[in-house]
């Protein structure tokens, strides 16, 4: 209650309000901005037909608003009445509200406009001979001024329509007060723009500030969706476009649809775009844009989004249109059941595109392993691991590169799933050094993420204490030369005029746990599709670990006992690592690396397995640093399987696809991550020639 009013509790009068305050409020509520005038003007623009659509502003609109379109016009006739409240040529009995098709159907916003600011119209039909002019002011012609002729005027004109406003809220000052700089209102004007003309593309926007000569927002006609989104919002989001679409199905009552353009896994933006057209009228719909982002939080990396442009469709009946004065937010029916099959979609479409996620786990839990129909590099993820199998389970894979105290022998043949497809579908493109650098693929950014636990900046310190400047450098500037042995993990390497003989798997491991440690707590997810049960799996490995069968306790105690214990430590993996576990015990999500990397799935039981035994459960540091090598170990592309197979056995597309990704995705990372330990030296990244030795050995002969 107010001072006022306890003071003086004799009840105040009630006053009529003056129709022209009672207008300007009403107005208010349709026009906050020179953004949401424009949007009124441009439905109407297209609810007429035009195909070019020309918008001139000044001050941010709120000078000067003009729109031209070569839409149908206005008949003479109507121009009188065209100001006045509730006019339309859209609308005239309460039913057509339920199957409304045009934008506009209120007959309120030129009436609104005409409340707020100066507002004429020019316009011509096609039968009209010349055009016809108009001045507006509070929702009726303007008053002549002495000695003239009431308004129309007869003028030159143009077939269609030029709305202009002028001095918008200059009646209504803490409205104009409550706008922000005109930049920051053109750049909204902008936005309206730039959005129907994606939605519209068979017609023509351009958009320019008065005076200027280039506009800064143009499109030409009959375009399509796409090249729409490319000429506004660049390549960066046209490369990765992906477009979806869906409808009813069989258990819906209302007929839908929806299209949809968007982004893949490989476009991150630092907030969500999302341009929502419902029956072509732009709306605002949280809820909707909660879920997309929601369904893309499981493929971007945290803190980025995606942009998304869908269109959709429902029957007009089913869409209450007039819950909002500015129409910009409609209910519909069965608006939750829409939402999730359009995420559905996407994320399906997502599935399909992703080179990395999600993955089919058939292979893995049927047992096969090694097929030789395994997808080439240029095959993506798409098939992988969906092959038919050949079951070698019993071929343990070659060991003799490990390094470590480790047990590095994978129960499982090792072989490399598909990763990210080269440019080329040709891998042997890429394998001439004469090719090897620049690498053909961007490494991404990867922000070491924020972690304020003592145990991870001690580890990370110590990362940072123990680099060995030399080698380190050595590795940054390097150029890749070759892949020496893919079996025996050799590669060669040059820096300078010196020639290094690598072992791959080594750094590779060693990257890996850096990277691990880097993005402590901050991983990208892989999502496991469906997701597999964590039983299974362990009985997996456990069924071939030959070290088992030493122990006392039995095969399903041994399974039983690492079950138990990740179960117990699910949200601190969850948390840590995007290891995610459901409580019913599935493997939902793995921590990815390294975007353009993915490990080899077919080591997933043993990593699981290894969790029980090698992590150190018992002290934060050593948990941590435990678990990070042994995802390490996991990423490691692993030495193909030898034993038990005859070389022609090795399917070459695989080969090709490891040695693919080790030159254009491992060592590009290593140049950038990798802060080389000392323990390197010596034993996996060996001098073997000086070429200035070499240059002077051949002078000799
Ligand atoms: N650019 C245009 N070209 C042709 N006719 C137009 C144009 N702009 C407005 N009109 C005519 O003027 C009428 C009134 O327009 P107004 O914008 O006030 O209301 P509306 O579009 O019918 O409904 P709403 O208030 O919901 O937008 C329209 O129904 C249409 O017949």
């Amino acid at each position: 209650m107010s001072k006022m009013a306890t003071e003086n509790l004799e009840p105040l009068p009630i006053k009529r309000l003056q129709e022209a305050l009672i207008n300007r409020i009403a107005a208010g509520e349709i026009i906050h901005r020179p953004a949401s005038a424009l949007k009124e003007l441009i439905e109407n623009c297209l609810d007429a037909g035009s195909t070019s659509i020309r918008i001139t502003s000044k001050e941010g609109g709120m000078k000067l608003l003009q729109i031209q379109d070569n839409g149908c016009g206005i008949r003479k006739a109507d121009l009188p009445i065209l100001a006045e409240r509730f006019t339309t040529s859209k609308l005239s009995t309460f039913s057509d509200l339920s199957r409304i098709a045009t934008y506009g159907f209120r007959g309120e916003a030129l009436a609104s406009i005409s409340h707020v600011a100066r507002l004429s119209v020019i316009t011509k039909t096609k039968s009209d001979s010349c055009g016809w002019r108009a001045v507006y002011a509070d929702g009726a012609l303007a008053p002549p001024k002495p000695g003239q002729s009431p308004d129309p005027k007869p003028c030159a004109g143009n077939g269609g329509t030029v709305i202009t406003i002028e001095d918008l809220f200059y009646n209504t000052p803490t409205r104009l007060a409550s706008l922000r700089s005109t930049a920051e209102e053109y750049s909204r004007i902008l936005d309206v723009v730039t959005k129907y003309a994606i939605h519209n593309p068979h017609v023509s926007f351009s958009c320019k500030k008065a005076g200027s000569t280039s506009p800064d927002v143009t499109t030409p006609s009959g375009s399509e969706v796409k090249q729409t989104i490319q000429l506004l919002y660049g390549h960066s989001i046209a490369n990765e476009l992906m477009h979806v679409t869906a409808q009813k199905s069989d258990v819906d009552l209302q007929p839908w649809e929806a299209d949809v353009f968007c982004s893949n896994a490989n476009y991150q933006a630092k907030k969500t775009i999302f341009l929502l057209f419902i029956n072509h009228r732009l709306v605002e719909c949280s809820r909707m844009k909660r879920a997309l982002e929601a369904a893309y939080s499981a493929i971007l990396p945290k803190g980025t989004f995606p942009f998304v442009y869908l269109s959709l469709i429902v029957d007009p009946s089913s869409v209450d249109v007039n819950v909002h004065p500015t129409k910009r937010e409609v209910h519909f029916l069965n608006e939750e059941v829409i939402t999730e099959r359009v995420c559905d979609a996407i994320q399906n479409e997502l599935g399909k595109q992703s080179h990395s996620r999600p993955f089919q786990y058939q292979t893995l839990l049927t047992g096969g392993i090694l097929s030789k129909e395994r997808p080439t590099p240029a095959d993506g993820a798409k098939d992988r691991g969906e092959g038919p199998s050949e079951g070698h389970h019993d071929a343990p894979a070659d060991s003799s590169t490990s390094k470590g105290s480790r047990a590095k022998k994978s129960m499982f043949p090792v072989v490399n799933q598909a990763t990210q497809p080269s440019p080329s579908s040709d891998p042997k493109a890429h394998d001439s050094p004469a090719t090897q650098s620049p690498s053909p693929l961007k490494i991404r950014d990867i922000k070491e993420s924020e972690c304020y636990l003592t145990s991870v900046l001690n580890l990370r310190h110590a990362l940072i204490k123990g680099k060995h400047k030399q080698l380190t450098e050595i590795l940054e500037k390097h150029t890749f030369v070759g892949i020496v042995d893919l079996q025996r993990s050799l590669s060669l390497i040059q820096h300078s005029t010196k020639l290094y003989l690598v072992n791959n798997s080594a750094l590779s491991e060693e990257l890996f746990y850096q990277l691990g440690l880097r993005q402590f707590a901050d991983f990208s997810r892989m999502k496991l599709q469906p997701p597999p049960s964590l039983r299974s799996l362990l009985q997996i490995a456990v069924n071939v670990e030959p070290s088992v069968q030493q122990s006392k306790l039995t095969k399903d105690q041994v399974v039983d006992k690492i079950f138990g214990l990740l179960m117990s430590r699910r949200e601190m993996l969850a948390e840590y690592f995007s290891l995610h576990i459901s409580s019913s015990g599935s493997v939902e999500s793995l921590p990815l690396l390294l975007r353009d990397y993915i490990p080899n799935l077919d080591k997933l039981p043993h990593f699981l397995m290894r969790l029980g035994p090698q992590v150190d459960w018992t002290s934060e540091t050593e948990c941590f640093d435990t678990f990070l090598r042994e995802l390490a170990y996991f990423y490691t592309p692993g030495p193909l399987p030898l034993i038990g197979y005859q070389a022609t056995d090795v399917d070459e597309g695989q080969v090709k696809a490891e040695e693919w990704q080790i030159q254009h995705v491992l060592f590009p990372a290593m140049r950038r991550y990798l802060r080389a330990p000392q323990s390197l030296l010596d034993r996996d990244v060996i001098q073997i020639a000086n070429l200035p030795d070499l240059y002077r050995v051949f002078e000799r002969c």
